[in-house]
């Protein structure tokens, strides 16, 4: 039996609002594994702790109990809960990749610039040939159009947003892949493309834990479901 790739014992995240005095709780005593190579999804209404988890697998949520133990090829099994902000950053940059609904990049940077710069994290600068190559092969698979390359994301659709944010993940190629509704927003062209990719992925041995309302998309692609309500897996 090979170790877990991550594994989530008694979990839990509530949120004060304390301008309000209220606590709202985010997902509670969540535990499950994951294993190498597989592919997990959530399902669960909306609010019932799924991204939640997710936040808190990537650390842009702090987890308040339980552990994330996470099995990394350059440090052996670390605890995300705990792992120091320097670790965090190290793994979040070489070996997971975060795709969620919404683009978080820097500013005045060129749509071309963020995916090339993610591949960069890949190939080094030594290989900038094929970097290109590669971001021009992932812009175009994600359709989208050259006249846009040039330009700052903040004026594109949602859509287009959301494309270029699954470019910029996956082109890095990352062993743990972390998908919060990937295809939210997405026309059923695009999907299929996202899906496409994420089979090829798959093939090529990236685990991956994702969330996912449209049940009709993760039809034969997930090992394994977990449904979600109100904070607790059911
Ligand atoms: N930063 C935050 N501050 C306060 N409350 C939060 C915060 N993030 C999440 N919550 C609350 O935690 C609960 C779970 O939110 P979460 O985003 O995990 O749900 P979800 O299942 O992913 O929903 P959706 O499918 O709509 O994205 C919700 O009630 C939400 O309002």
């Amino acid at each position: 039996m090979s170790t877990p790739l991550l594994s989530i014992k008694d979990l839990s995240k509530s949120f004060v609002m304390h301008n309000v005095n209220r606590r709202v709780m985010g997902c509670q005593h969540i535990s499950f594994d994951v294993m190498p190579g597989e592919f997990v999804g959530i399902t669960g209404r909306s609010g019932s702790g799924k991204s939640t988890i997710l936040r808190c697998i990537w650390r842009t949520n702090l987890p308040e109990s339980g552990s994330i133990l996470y099995d990394s090829a350059a440090f052996g099994v670390v605890d995300l809960c705990t792992a120091p902000e320097r670790q965090m950053l190290y793994l979040r940059a070489n070996e997971m990749g975060y795709v969620s609904q919404f683009l978080n990049v820097l500013p005045r940077q060129t749509a071309y610039d963020i995916v090339l710069k993610s591949a960069l994290e890949t190939y080094g600068v030594e290989r900038m040939e094929e970097a290109r190559e590669h971001t021009e092969r992932m812009l175009r698979h994600f359709d989208i159009a050259e006249n846009l390359w040039e330009l700052f994301p903040r004026t594109f659709s949602g859509g287009e947003k959301l494309r270029l944010n699954i470019a910029a993940a996956m082109i890095k190629r990352p062993r743990f892949l972390l998908l919060d509704e990937p295809t939210a927003s997405l026309d059923n062209a695009s999907k299929v493309k996202v899906r496409e990719l994420i089979e090829q992925l798959k093939g090529e041995g990236t685990t991956m834990l994702g969330i996912f309302h449209d049940l009709e998309f993760m039809e034969g692609l997930c090992d394994r479901e977990f449904n979600m309500q109100s904070g607790v897996i059911v």
